[in-house]
């Protein structure tokens, strides 16, 4: 049990102003988090007060770490309300991540950074994880969910990136492109084209057909390719694609197989030697979804009998903390047999890496982060029920927001409301993901020296994984 507060720091509880024309609680990428309207989700005209900017305590008091070089963006919107922001370019080793995570409120990463139960259990003052990506599957969900830790990230900032990646790449292994390239800079004249294909008429398989793969069927269509898609779920055709039953029928009719589906138990070897076996002759295989996906060691056997023409890789099973050597390194031991394959396409894991895309992610997950500190704000969480209040007012000054995060078991709601009956609970809302549930409370008529009782009230009850006040 654990309380992210520190209401006897003696800081003034300051109130900062902002302008009402630039409320905006959109989520979209491009739009910079500012203080909900306090009309918000009421259906009521907007009211012209002005919304009190609530802080958990001196916001300069807040930790954040960012590793593996998040965008510019999102370090601004985050310094820019004052908090304490440590940026470093790579990701860090166990040891070292463990050191640093023990001293922060919030982490923000990307999809090197590896936040298993380990790490988390040393992570004692953490309240919020932001994933500047759009993979989750590297930080432990459901332990971070157990310890009242929310995680955030940014669902669809940069699938158009790894669509167009996937685009190039498609035309780039028809063409055999990599290989007259890295032949012309070896100094080799090889001017060919057996084997050499359009992508015209050509049919695309798409697998998991979610944000990446409905964006790419729509431009893989515009190239005019035929495509056919397989999701574990029934999903709306865009264009004149086609969902097959399984993965054999797309694996059987396909000219180039691209996998799009996310890092699960089921998707691990999704494509092994089975299923490469079932590959059209000559056809093509391109992995930009995780390393995981593909056996690596039976696709080289693939492309050495030629059944596969070509492939491309942007994710390995392994990945380095930073940019520097890979394949001469002992991350993976089949590196030397694949960088000796022809008609093969080795990028490190760029799929997401755009300017536009960083930039929009930057903004979106530091946005998240800001509503989550600042307000409670869950909304869009990846592990914890989304739950959002509108703001209290520069009105209601003698208000606090309590945040009581805690095990969904029957009697909480009136024991919680037992420790906040001495006031006036403006407004209470509550909701339940699994074992865990998220209460939000507006009171009012509470002094600063009553927020330390009422805290230390609900971190009493066997219920509590965490409780914040914000005032
Ligand atoms: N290379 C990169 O830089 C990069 C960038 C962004 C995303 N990604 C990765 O790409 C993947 C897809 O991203 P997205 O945003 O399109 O995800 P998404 O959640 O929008 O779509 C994934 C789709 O896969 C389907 N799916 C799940 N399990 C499946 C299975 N066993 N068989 C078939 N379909 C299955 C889902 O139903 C869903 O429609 C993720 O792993 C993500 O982390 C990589
Ligand atoms: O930027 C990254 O490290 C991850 C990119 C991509 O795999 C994602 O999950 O969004």
């Amino acid at each position: 049990m654990s309380s992210a507060r520190d209401i006897n720091a003696g800081v003034p509880i300051a109130h900062r102003r902002v302008s009402i024309s630039t409320q905006n609680l959109s989520t979209s990428p491009t739009a910079t988090f500012q203080s909900p309207p306090a009309s918000f989700g009421t259906g009521l005209q907007p009211r012209r007060s002005v919304p009190k900017v609530l802080k958990p305590f001196n916001t300069q008091d807040i930790k954040i770490l960012l590793l593996e070089n998040v965008n510019q963006t999102g370090r601004d919107i985050l310094t820019g309300q004052g908090y304490q922001v440590e940026a470093l370019k790579t990701s860090l080793p166990e040891d070292q991540l463990i050191e640093k995570i023990r001293d922060v409120h919030v982490i923000g990463i990307r999809s090197k950074t590896k936040l298993s139960e380990r790490v988390l259990s040393e992570a004692k003052n953490l309240i919020v994880i932001g994933c500047f990506c759009i993979g989750t599957n590297q930080v432990d969900l459901n332990y971070a969910a157990r310890r009242g830790i929310a995680v955030f990230n940014s669902p669809f900032a940069n699938s158009r990136s790894v669509a167009e990646l996937v685009i190039a790449e498609i035309i780039t292994l028809a063409r055999q492109l990599g290989d007259r390239s890295l032949e012309m800079h070896r100094g080799t004249w090889n001017k060919v084209s057996a084997k050499c294909w359009e992508v015209r008429g050509k049919t695309l398989g798409i697998v998991g057909y979610g944000h990446i793969g409905s964006q790419l069927s729509v431009l893989a269509e515009a190239l005019g390719m035929n495509v056919i898609y397989y999701d574990v779920v029934t999903l709306m055709a865009l264009g004149t694609a086609r969902q097959v039953p399984t993965l054999d029928n797309l694996l059987e009719e396909a000219d180039f197989v691209t996998l799009h589906v996310p890092d699960l138990p089921e998707t691990r070897n999704m494509i092994s030697t089975a299923q490469l076996n079932r590959m059209k002759e000559g056809s093509y295989l391109i992995n930009a979804s995780r390393g995981t996906v593909v056996d690596i060691p039976a696709l080289i056997v693939a492309m050495r009998s030629g059944n596969i023409a070509g492939a491309a890789l942007d994710v390995y099973p392994n990945e380095p903390a930073g940019n520097g050597d890979y394949f001469t390194n002992n991350l993976n031991q089949w590196g030397e047999d694949l960088r000796s394959l022809s008609n093969l396409i080795l990028t490190p894991h760029i799929g997401g890496s755009t300017e536009e895309a960083q930039s929009a992610i930057g903004v979106e997950v530091a946005d998240a982060l800001v509503r989550y500190i600042n307000l409670g704000i869950t909304l869009g969480s990846v592990n914890l029920p989304e739950v959002q209040l509108r703001s209290l007012t520069m009105d209601e000054p003698d208000h606090a927001r309590i945040i009581y995060i805690h095990r969904n078991v029957p009697g909480v709601l009136r024991k919680v409301n037992e420790i906040l009956g001495d006031h006036n609970v403006d407004k209470q809302l509550s909701d339940s993901r699994g074992d865990l549930a998220y209460l939000m409370a507006d009171i009012s008529n509470v002094r600063y020296e009553q927020i330390k009782d009422i805290a230390d009230s609900l971190d009493g009850l066997s219920s509590c994984i965490m409780t914040r006040v914000l005032y």
